[in-house]
């Protein structure tokens, strides 16, 4: 896909064309200063160490509200084809982990796993961004070009719909939205409701929220002048997930500190990584391998330093022809985690993508679990309306 999406219930930024492709973010922030770039887009790895892809694009639009295109190709059909790694291994990855949280060897960790899409003919990013925000109307849809990362990303797309904001930088206004602890969405109402009340008061959620605000805080506070953080975290919904979810506010000490800085900052969060932040990472490479894109961030920058970067989560990344792609989901494990409930928290969180792909991940399969590679795209017509919110 040439170009770049983030569509925002409040706006949409469409680019195209590459005046010039950056795979790290330093060399992007100075286009910008020296005034060869007046926006740059794109998306930061989950791996501060890896290539990022960002472009500084050659046009732009920004239109009020999310994106609605006139006319949305149909999407082809699409089977689970592989597990990455099973939910056999993924459970006995969480025990692992769990043992050593109790050892006091970390505090926190997400654990993450991917399936492979497999589709009869190719996915068209813009065709499945446009249905996930079709059926996601409050998350921030994204489709991101990923070749400016280099070797093993050339035409690769990152398209998602994410309720997680980073950071957004107005003038001298930090604005984070952290969202960490989970509960899945029901579609008896009040089954709903007592999932998310009951979310609210669940201590080991509670607990798994407090490392990302604190990381939050412990990042921005010498950065600003003042900072406003919610004494504890209150509710918010999308159409899968309950998750708990702390508005930040920060006034920055310097006005020169942009929104990639920021973004260099305060990611990884524990929301996608853990505490302390290097164990974590560690951990995670250890025991994953590369996440690629997947929980890094998706955003922009512009010249006078504002933007808005969200966390790439609930999202697949499209190979280079269309027709393979890798949607993941991860959930913050802490010494209290139940494995098996960890497993359908992930198996929850796919539902974004894999839902708007018309794959229900609540059949189970005849192999005993959820997934079944038989269920292909119903064409997601009728969708459900989101659940209502208490
Ligand atoms: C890691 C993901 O989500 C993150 C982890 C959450 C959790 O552990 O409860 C909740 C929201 C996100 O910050 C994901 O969706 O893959």
């Amino acid at each position: 896909m040439d170009g770049f999406l983030l569509s925002r219930p409040t706006r949409t930024l469409r680019t195209a064309g590459a005046r010039d492709r950056f795979d790290d973010a330093n060399a992007a922030a100075d286009a910008l200063a020296a005034g060869r770039a007046d926006l740059i887009v794109g998306a930061l790895p989950f791996d501060p160490n890896a290539p990022a892809a960002l472009t500084a694009p050659e046009t732009m639009s920004w239109t009020p509200g999310p994106w609605r295109p006139q006319a949305v190709a149909a999407l082809p059909t699409v089977r689970v084809a592989n597990e990455i790694p099973s939910a056999t291994e993924h459970v006995a990855r969480i025990h692992g982990l769990v043992e050593r949280l109790r050892r006091g060897d970390l505090e926190k960790v997400v654990a993450a796993r991917a399936v492979q899409l497999v589709a009869d003919a190719p996915i068209s990013p813009e065709a499945l961004a446009a249905r996930l925000i079709a059926r996601h109307e409050t998350a921030n849809g994204y489709a991101v070009d990923l070749t400016p990362a280099g070797d093993g990303y050339v035409g690769h797309t990152l398209v998602g719909a994410s309720p997680e904001i980073l950071l957004s930088r107005r003038g001298t206004t930090v604005t984070c939205h952290p969202l960490a602890g989970s509960a899945p969405r029901r579609d008896d109402p009040a089954t709903d409701r007592a999932e998310g009340e009951a979310l609210l008061t669940s201590s080991k959620n509670l607990t798994e929220h407090a490392y990302v605000v604190d990381w939050i805080r412990d990042v921005l506070a010498p950065l600003c002048t003042e900072l406003d953080v919610p004494s504890s975290p209150q509710l918010t919904g999308t159409r899968e997930v309950w998750h708990l979810d702390s508005p930040i506010r920060g006034e920055l000490r310097d006005p020169s500190l942009h929104s990639l800085a920021l973004a260099g900052r305060l990611h990884p969060t524990p929301a996608v990584c853990g505490t302390p932040t290097d164990r974590a990472l560690e951990t995670i490479h250890e025991i994953e391998g590369d996440r690629r894109f997947y929980g890094g961030a998706v955003g922009w920058c512009d010249a006078a330093g504002d933007g808005d970067w969200v966390v790439a989560i609930r999202c697949a990344e499209i190979d280079a022809d269309g027709t393979t792609a890798l949607a993941w989901a991860g959930g913050g494990i802490v010494a209290g985690s139940d494995p098996d409930a960890e497993l359908d928290e992930t198996t929850t969180k796919l539902g974004t993508l894999l839902g708007t792909l018309g794959v229900d991940v609540r059949t189970r399969g005849a192999g005993g679990w959820y997934l079944d590679p038989d269920v292909t795209n119903a064409r997601v017509a009728g969708a459900r309306p989101p659940c209502p919110m208490p």
